[in-house]
């Protein structure tokens, strides 16, 4: 079984996909759909600091990808007047890549890191005493001569961007002001991005087609926005151009997103674990040689939504799955089951 090609539910995007949700972007916070309470703690946060004519505090956004991060960034610096300067943790790999960034900053600006639990450590201690004390200390030169040359920030602020928020070492968590964590979004939330992107692309979104797409985005708004492309165009290239119910039917078998939203991968891991398994436990590593895989691919990419949603328990003897991934595929659950009592 061949499953190298992009998967449509993925949650993660390529940079030419980026470029593609780039027109989609909610660009301010009466844009953004859901997330009530984190919208309200920074539009708060937000009005007061232009009210004082001060940067914002700090940032921290967490949660899954594809659920707001960057554009919650960017929405930041919209309402602080500031540019937006994105770098992430994997790219800063010594404390001077980050010197660079930070003498480079402007009053307001803000400094959007992704990954933020990626930082090498160098850079992380330099990160501490620029969030705090607005400073950094540039050395100069290297060995016995090196000269380390304190310099001065303008008013900046940090909008870090994790997946793993417990990864971050306190110190650094503790310089952010405010600590949001993105949730996934209702089928009713997501019903609306929809709408709202179908508007962008100059078309209109069938209220049942709506409907049908955000049960299959697994509360992602990515994968929400990129469903709604392939049906825009099954649309154009098979249908009438009218995003109905038909065409989105259409599409989704077409790219075979099943009714929970569950893609090829998913569903293959699933049989394995249920027929030839008896269910597990089993380890990941024979999991994945048994759907043709990486260990790491079914991991990272099928595995945890398959928890998320109640198909595949972890446990310290290995995957399981439960009653509900045998209902799923149509197969009666052993009445000995690995985990009876799901
Ligand atoms: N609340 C929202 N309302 C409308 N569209 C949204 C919302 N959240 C995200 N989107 C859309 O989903 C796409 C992905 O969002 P974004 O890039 O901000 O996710 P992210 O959490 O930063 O992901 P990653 O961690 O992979 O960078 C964007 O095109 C954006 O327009």
């Amino acid at each position: 079984m061949d499953f190298e090609e992009e998967r449509v539910v993925d949650a993660q995007a390529g940079d030419l996909e980026r470029a593609a949700e780039a027109a989609l972007r909610p660009g301010s916070l009466g844009e953004f759909v859901g997330q009530p309470k984190l919208r309200a703690q920074l539009d708060l946060v937000l009005t007061a600091a232009a009210q004082r004519g001060a940067a914002p505090d700090h940032v921290l956004l967490s949660g899954p990808p594809g659920l707001g991060k960057t554009t919650l960034a960017m929405i930041i610096a919209a309402e602080t007047g500031g540019v937006l300067r994105p770098t992430s943790g994997p790219a800063v790999q010594h404390a001077g890549d980050l010197a660079a960034i930070l003498s480079s900053l402007n009053e307001h600006d803000v400094l959007f890191i992704d990954e933020i639990h990626r930082l090498a450590r160098a850079a992380e201690e330099m990160l501490y005493l620029a969030m705090e004390d607005f400073r950094v200390d540039v050395v100069v030169g290297k060995g016995p001569g090196a000269t380390s040359i304190p310099l001065t920030l303008p008013r900046f602020t940090v909008v870090g961007a994790t997946t793993r928020a417990g990864l971050l070492p306190a110190p650094l968590r503790d310089r952010f002001g405010l600590t949001g964590h993105l949730e996934f979004y209702s089928d009713d939330e997501l019903e609306r991005v929809l709408t709202r992107s179908a508007g962008l692309l100059n078309a209109t979104l069938d209220p049942q087609a709506a409907a049908l797409l955000a049960a299959r985005s697994r509360g992602t708004p990515r994968i929400a926005n990129r469903l709604l492309r392939r049906v825009q165009d099954w649309a154009q290239v098979h249908g009438t151009g009218a995003l109905d119910l038909a065409a989105t039917e259409a599409a989704l078998e077409l790219f075979e997103v099943d009714a929970k939203g569950l893609d090829r991968l998913d569903r293959a891991v699933l049989h394995a674990l249920c027929t030839r398994f008896g269910g597990g436990p089993v380890g990941l590593t024979t999991l994945a040689v048994a759907v043709g895989e990486e260990a790491e691919t079914v991991e990272t990419v099928a595995e945890p939504f398959l928890v998320r949603e109640g198909f595949i328990v972890r446990s310290p003897r290995g995957r399981m799955a439960t009653a509900a991934a045998y209902h799923h595929l149509g197969l009666t659950p052993p009445a000995d089951g690995a985990f009876p009592g799901l």
